[in-house]
């Protein structure tokens, strides 16, 4: 293994200085104290090369604000409302939070048991990249380390981040089987007679796929596959216990800076041309498309209905853009808005999420068919994951176009829209598309 420089990376001076400072103000409980320093290119490199599916870590890229970061180490767990923040250095803002929610069903199975229903985490360490620079934040707690703790402490969590274990090869499937198109097909129909009946206008249905794994999964080979192929994509991978979830996503769920909101409604989609001028016109029909433009409303219209007690300024183009991607492209309405002050963050999240491009509408009754029709536990997949801070910024993405890995199998997941004018072939074809950024990591 190549030796990895980074726990040398403490500057004694600033340090002592940081350590010295926090002491006067150190008058709370929870009280994060984080010390920011910028490191040079090559750890951080090395360090991403040897990144294995072990230990606990969290990582997430933006791309569109070329910020990444990789969070690793627990210093404190779901306890958002309690938590004040001292920062050493105020050129460069720090998520404080990392991690996500499930979508909201009861789980069946065993599938999702390393990760938490719900859990936002303070890491000890965070990795982030911010252009062509490369930062290190150490968050330390109330019980202050002096540079010899920290700098162990640090090699010890690497070491756990890049040191591969050895795996018993026997393993069983937590979920056997898969939903074939004739399952697939039934559920559609179900979803249909209770559109026809009014008892819902839309419904996302959701099937998954269960791979084996040939071989070991390389970590640092998925993420520069998945940044290179989905380069506008939100890039996630949350290692937990023994399972690894991941995913390419090209949604956001919702973005706060101070009081800036920004939300992206994305639902109906058309696969990619072969050349620009089919693809232009495929492009051009889908923004025409009446069972499309249906399915795109129903997320905009309850997106608009639901942020509007609690914002102003509200501001979207008047027909969807098209977004495209790899394999697939998307009606896209960018949301802005300024937020109330009054609002806390976590309200909004509660109050959008989840927005009918997974779910449905009513939300509700969606919720309701969801459950009764699904073989499956969706567990993350279209739930949310990403960032937040003490002051109530945020980034999140609905965590779609994902797998999990788990023992030697990989698990993916795919879900569309179902509307009056479904039809189930059509659909079926549009979840192979949303299964490709996944799929084709391991079988292309
Ligand atoms: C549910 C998924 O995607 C969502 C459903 C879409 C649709 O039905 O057209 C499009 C984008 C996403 O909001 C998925 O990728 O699994």
């Amino acid at each position: 293994m190549r030796k990895l420089n980074i726990t040398l990376i403490y500057n004694n001076k600033n340090f002592l200085e940081f350590i010295n400072s926090s002491n006067i103000i150190r008058s709370y409980n929870n009280t994060v104290y984080s010390y920011i320093e910028e490191i040079d290119s090559n750890s951080y490199k090395s360090l991403f090369q040897e990144i294995k599916d072990t230990g606990s870590w969290f990582y997430f890229n933006t791309p569109f604000e070329n910020k990444s970061y990789l969070a690793f180490g627990n210093l404190f767990e779901n306890e958002t409302e309690k938590i004040s923040r001292h920062e050493f250095s105020a050129d460069i803002r720090i998520p404080t939070f990392f991690g996500g929610a499930m979508f909201p069903i009861p789980r069946k199975t065993d599938l999702w048991s390393d990760f938490k229903t719900e859990e936002w985490f303070v890491p000890e360490f965070i990795l982030m990249k911010y252009e062509s620079k490369y930062f290190l934040t150490t968050n330390l707690n109330d019980s202050l380390l002096n540079i010899p703790d920290v700098s162990n402490r640090l090699s010890r969590r690497l070491k756990e981040l890049t040191e591969a274990v050895e795996r018993n090869e026997k393993h069983t499937e937590l979920n056997s089987g898969q939903v074939d198109y004739n399952t697939w097909r039934m559920q559609i129909d179900a979803a249909l007679d209770q559109i026809k009946s009014g008892y819902v206008d839309k419904v996302v249905l959701a099937r998954y796929l269960v791979k084996t794994l040939k071989k070991e999964a390389e970590v640092s080979q998925i993420i520069l596959n998945l940044e290179e192929r989905y380069p506008d994509c939100y890039i996630y991978l949350w290692r937990r216990k023994g399972s690894l979830f991941f995913g390419a996503s090209p949604e956001k769920f919702i973005s706060i800076r101070e009081s800036k909101l920004s939300i992206d409604a994305l639902a109906g989609s058309a696969k990619r041309g072969k050349d620009k001028n089919e693809d232009e016109e495929i492009a051009e029909a889908l923004l025409n498309d009446s069972k499309n433009l249906f399915e795109h409303n129903a997320v905009l219209s309850y997106i608009l209905d639901r942020i509007k007690d609690y914002a102003s300024d509200i501001k979207h183009p008047e027909r969807p853009r098209i977004k495209k991607l790899r394999n697939i492209q998307h009606l896209w309405t960018p949301v802005t808005a300024v937020i109330n002050k009054e609002v806390p963050a976590g309200d909004l999240t509660k109050r959008l999420f989840p927005t009918p491009a997974v779910c449905g509408l009513p939300k509700e009754r969606a919720l309701g068919l969801i459950k009764k029709l699904e073989t499956f536990d969706r567990g993350l997949y279209s739930g949310i994951l990403g960032w937040k801070d003490a002051e109530g910024n945020a980034e999140l993405t609905v965590s779609i176009r994902s797998g999990l890995l788990r023992n030697n199998f990989v698990y993916l997941f795919a879900g569309c829209g179902i509307v009056d004018g479904s039809d189930s072939k059509e659909e079926f074809k549009e979840t192979e598309l949303k299964l490709k950024p996944i799929l084709n990591l391991f079988y292309s």
